[in-house]
């Protein structure tokens, strides 16, 4: 699909199509949450083989998270629709993932909770302050989700106990940076909303 060109007199404003292949992924990421969902209700998060499908549904499911941001910039494909699109179905992911691990007694339900709080929270914050500007994701917010990824695909995959040992300390530094970086939002949402 080709980008349109609105001009206005003075000046010509490129208009992106929402419907783009970056914003395609995205909404593929959120088509993968029920798949996800599936596999790990089918492990029980105690059948290795199942256990294995749900993480490497996750992983692809996770992937798109990395292209999806890659194919916008380089392609000239953001939009304001994919800027907060794409958080959401971040959200959506890894708070499906987190309720279920806690679910199935993986996680304590507190981990959750103050995750899915934080997530929820700036999502709403995203929305409060629409009107005055997007808040787009940060280097911390990515950072965030990364290490959010990475301690779920560690629950997730079965490993010895040795190794699984390792998992907690990963979401304990997803917690820190998912805490830290929603103070950051909330200072950029004040200032956004502050009168001039
Ligand atoms: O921390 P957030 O809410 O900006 O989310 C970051 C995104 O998940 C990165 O893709």
């Amino acid at each position: 699909m080709t980008g349109a060109t609105e001009s206005t007199p003075g000046r010509v404003v490129a208009v992106v199509p929402v419907v783009n292949a970056a914003n395609a992924l995205t909404a593929l990421r959120l088509v993968l949450v029920p798949v996800f969902a599936a596999s790990v209700i089918m492990s029980g998060m105690t059948h290795a083989g199942w256990r294995m499908a749900a993480c490497l549904i996750f992983a692809v499911a996770s992937a798109t998270d990395l292209v999806d941001g890659w194919i916008a910039r380089r392609f000239g494909l953001v939009t304001s629709v994919g800027k907060v699109a794409d958080p959401i179905a971040d959200k959506a992911l890894t708070g499906a993932a987190l309720v279920l691990l806690s679910w199935y007694d993986q996680l304590p339900w507190w981990v959750t909770a103050l995750i899915l709080v934080r997530e929820l929270g700036i999502t709403g914050l995203r929305f409060w302050v629409i009107r005055h500007g997007v808040i787009a994701a940060s280097r911390g917010g990515k950072v965030k989700t990364a290490l959010q990824i990475l301690a779920i695909a560690w629950y997730l995959w079965p490993m010895p106990a040795a190794l699984a040992a390792v998992g907690p300390w990963i979401m304990a530094a997803a917690v820190l940076v998912t805490v830290a970086t929603g103070f950051d939002y909330i200072a950029q949402a004040l200032r956004l909303r502050r009168p001039r």
